[in-house]
């Protein structure tokens, strides 16, 4: 008796009419739905996109093999899908929506600084070595720091989480505010524009559950914040004293003076802006 019969007795024993076919069909729904809940264990966006893309294939499969109720599942969860995607994908689209926002449309930027581009370039310079060198400094006497530095994604959200300063930037203010004891210590320092603008702030913590058990809440909030907005962040450890830097999601750890200073020049520095045209009757006559 081949395979056949054997299905054709068991099932007309139990007076089910079920076909091979079907039997394909709930094995891979259970297939699926055991997937589904690996995947939400260990949620992460790569494998959710993955997720999408087998959703996809099988649901083709499924209509190609004419699998009746595995095609009922995939249209039901395709129904809810969209919003499902927006709620999954929010950190993601928020990113994606920022960057439209921040695009030059015919060589304007949509957000400026208050401040004039030449000054800015040079007040972020002396920003950044006053941020690397307290850097350095809370690294050796293990005081834990957070400093966010506004780009072009606006933060004042987070800034009113704190106390508003407006301050100059120095390595003595932000060892200070950062000195266990004060009341500014816990949170995060905003600096926008070259200044410290607030202090004790709240950023939002990340998800990724790749960050190392070892690294707490305020490596967490550094990567959170890197990955709600284009802003850098840099990080001290209150336990070991390393220094990090936290930007477009990604956690950059290991950092001495030198390698924070170079990424923060690059980062944060506003290019040098290119001498105005001039005619070449007046460039000949000035030379
Ligand atoms: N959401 C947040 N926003 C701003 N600061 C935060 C946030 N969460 C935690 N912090 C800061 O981090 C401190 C706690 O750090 P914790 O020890 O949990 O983290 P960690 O990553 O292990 O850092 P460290 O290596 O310095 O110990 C808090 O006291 C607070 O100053």
């Amino acid at each position: 008796m081949g395979l056949k019969g054997i299905w054709y007795d068991m099932f007309t024993l139990f007076h089910v009419n079920v076909g091979l076919s079907d039997i394909l069909d709930i094995a891979v729904v259970a297939f699926l739905v055991y997937e589904l809940i690996r995947l939400i264990n260990q949620t992460h966006t790569a494998q959710i996109a993955k997720g999408i893309l087998v959703l996809i294939f099988t649901f083709v499969v499924a209509k190609i093999c004419d699998f009746r109720t595995l095609q009922w599942l995939i249209n039901s969860v395709m129904s809810f899908g969209l919003i499902a995607v927006v709620i999954v994908f929010q950190p993601e689209l928020r990113r994606a929506l920022e960057q439209v926002g921040r695009t030059n449309f015919f060589g304007m930027q949509l957000f400026r600084s208050k401040v004039n581009p030449a000054d800015l370039r040079e007040v972020w310079q002396n920003a950044i070595v006053s941020v690397c060198d307290a850097a350095e400094q809370m690294s050796d006497t293990r005081t834990g720091a957070l400093m966010v530095l506004e780009r072009r994604t606006n933060l004042s959200e987070i800034i009113k989480t704190g106390t508003v300063l407006n301050a100059d930037i120095t390595p003595e203010i932000l060892e200070t505010i950062f000195y266990e004891g004060t009341a500014l210590h816990d949170g995060a320092v905003v600096v926008r524009d070259g200044r410290i603008e607030a202090a004790g702030c709240v950023l939002p913590l990340s998800n990724n559950l790749e960050i190392g058990k070892d690294m707490g809440t305020r490596h967490r909030a550094a990567l959170g914040m890197s990955e709600n907005s284009d802003a850098v962040v840099v990080v001290v450890s209150e336990e070991t004293g390393i220094i990090s830097m936290a930007k477009n999601g990604v956690l950059i750890r290991r950092l001495d003076r030198q390698n924070l200073f170079n990424m923060l020049q690059g980062d944060m520095v506003p290019p040098q802006t290119e001498e105005k045209k001039q005619p070449f009757w007046r460039k000949k006559h000035e030379s």
